[in-house]
């Protein structure tokens, strides 16, 4: 998989060269090119905002500017991303379906976000476009969520997690349900003992536990998840057992 990510900031995504990210473009499996979009301006100011029209607070980015920059990167197979608060809510689902695709291309915009023609100008030309939001909270930029997007997508590619059993098991997993909380040594800190079916050795009964709890904490903390849970994904993860 390639991923252009394009930035008035390009140094925000230096975090992409650290950790596992950074070991799937190092060994390959991932190709990951960070652009500035002052080098598709052509004023001696490399300007890449101008006041709203219709008025109102903040700049909004050219999209003369955008353009020159997302020609070059954009193809056939190419999906743009364009983190956005107003965007459609990125999932473990979004990741997944991401994970599939051959280029991504992620916008990253300032100020008051990216001009509106940008997005419908490439999905009139044919390109996937997907303007997602990582969470409903204000960011100054789209640069945290790239950083978000690459992480989640990056792990889930074939290879660049060293035990793919752990992708199953994890929070928002198969079964859609959050993870069971973990414990390991000593047995007891600070006088809190940890559960003594995991200190059983009894699989069966640490399996049931571990689907009791996930169950019991997706119920409690984030029960629209209860509400979204397909059937289907609760017996391939078998928890209906
Ligand atoms: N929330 C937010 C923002 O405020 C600015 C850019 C991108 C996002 N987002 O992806 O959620």
């Amino acid at each position: 998989m390639r991923i252009d990510i394009v930035s008035i900031f390009p140094e925000y995504l230096a975090p992409l060269e650290l950790s596992l990210v950074g070991k799937a473009r190092t060994s390959g499996l991932l190709d990951v090119h960070v652009h500035d979009l002052r080098d598709s301006t052509t004023d001696r100011h490399h300007t890449v905002d101008d006041t709203p029209f219709g008025g109102g607070a903040g700049m909004v980015m050219r999209p003369d500017v955008w353009g020159v920059a997302l020609d070059g990167l954009l193809g056939e197979a190419s999906h743009l991303l364009i983190p956005t608060p107003s965007g459609t809510t990125f999932t473990q689902r979004t990741a997944e379906a991401l994970a599939t695709q051959e280029h991504l291309v992620i916008a990253c915009g300032r100020y008051e976000g990216i001009d509106a023609r940008v997005a419908e100008h490439y999905r009139e030309r044919g390109i996937r476009v997907s303007e997602v939001s990582i969470g409903d909270y204000v960011l100054n930029g789209g640069e945290v969520a790239a950083l978000v997007l690459v992480e989640a997508v990056a792990r889930l590619l074939p290879g660049v997690v060293g035990n793919p059993q752990s992708l199953v098991e994890e929070s928002h997993g198969l079964a859609g349900l959050l993870e069971y909380p973990v414990y390991t040594k000593p047995p007891s800190w600070a006088g809190l003992e940890a559960p003594d079916v995991l200190l059983s050795g009894h699989h069966g009964r640490v399996e049931r536990w571990r689907r009791d709890q996930a169950l019991t904490r997706t119920a409690e903390l984030r029960p629209d998840l209860i509400a979204a849970l397909d059937v289907a994904m609760l017996d391939r993860a078998d928890l209906a057992r």
